[in-house]
């Protein structure tokens, strides 16, 4: 199977962090995001039955050091949004891989373990399937069915937009794979599971703990 990753230009992703982390040198947001970014595709690549990591970049000059890790990187089409950029990474999977199973999974998962991300495509099991973030709410995988369409409708309440769509809800992803990082709070999360190296050695320079949600001036 492909997965496809998404990422928006590092100055603008990750605005809700945006004063929390690293509030005298905003350039920290941007590595944390990309860290966060080369953690989650580290952990996709060492996947058993995952072949290719596309990552679909509206800035691919900003993240091409990901490609050391194995990914492709290419632009997102010039996409409009999220979903836009999705079906441009999937269009491309799919030319290259008529038949197999495509996988939307977003980047922001820096403790996301191989064998969690296996557990959760053995159990779709070649249909098309959802794995809802921490919150319930949100979309942090979206499965096609073999050789079939991704159809991703994420943003606000994807994760049942997704079921409504037809997608199967994992009912026993870990938490590994839903604790997607949005907010100072989901840092803290994400720290308790252990995250990745590229991700410590961030945070390890952030002169806030990140465990509070109380942005520091
Ligand atoms: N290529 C591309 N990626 C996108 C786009 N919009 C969002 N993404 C990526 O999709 C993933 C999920 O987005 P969000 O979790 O909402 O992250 P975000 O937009 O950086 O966060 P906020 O600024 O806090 O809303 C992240 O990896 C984003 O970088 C887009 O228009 N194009
Ligand atoms: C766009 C989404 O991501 P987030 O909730 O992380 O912004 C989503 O889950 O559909």
């Amino acid at each position: 199977m492909s997965v496809v990753v998404p990422i928006k230009s590092l100055t603008l992703a990750k605005s809700r962090l945006l004063g929390c982390c690293f509030p005298s040198d905003e350039r920290n947001r941007a590595r944390l995001v990309l860290a966060m970014a080369a953690d989650t595709i580290a952990a996709a690549l060492a996947t058993p039955g995952v072949d290719r990591v596309l990552v679909a970049a509206a800035r691919p000059d900003e993240v091409a050091e990901l490609r050391a890790l194995g990914a492709d990187v290419v632009d997102d089409g010039n996409a409009a949004d999220l979903n836009a950029a999705l079906c441009h990474g999937a269009a491309l999977l799919r030319r290259a891989d008529p038949d197999g199973v495509i996988g939307a999974l977003q980047a922001d998962l820096p403790a996301l373990r191989s064998d969690d991300l296996a557990a959760a495509i053995a159990e779709a099991d070649g249909k098309r399937a959802v794995c809802a973030d921490h919150a319930g709410t949100g979309t942090t995988l979206l499965l096609s069915a073999s050789g079939g369409p991704l159809e991703p409708h994420f943003g606000d309440g994807s994760a049942a937009a997704h079921v409504r769509s037809g997608a199967l809800p994992l009912a026993t992803p870990a938490a590994t794979l839903r604790t997607d990082v949005d907010t100072i709070d989901d840092v803290a999360r994400v720290r308790t599971l252990g995250v990745g190296r590229n991700t410590a050695a961030v945070l390890r320079g952030a002169r806030h703990s990140c465990t509070s949600a109380e942005p520091v001036s």
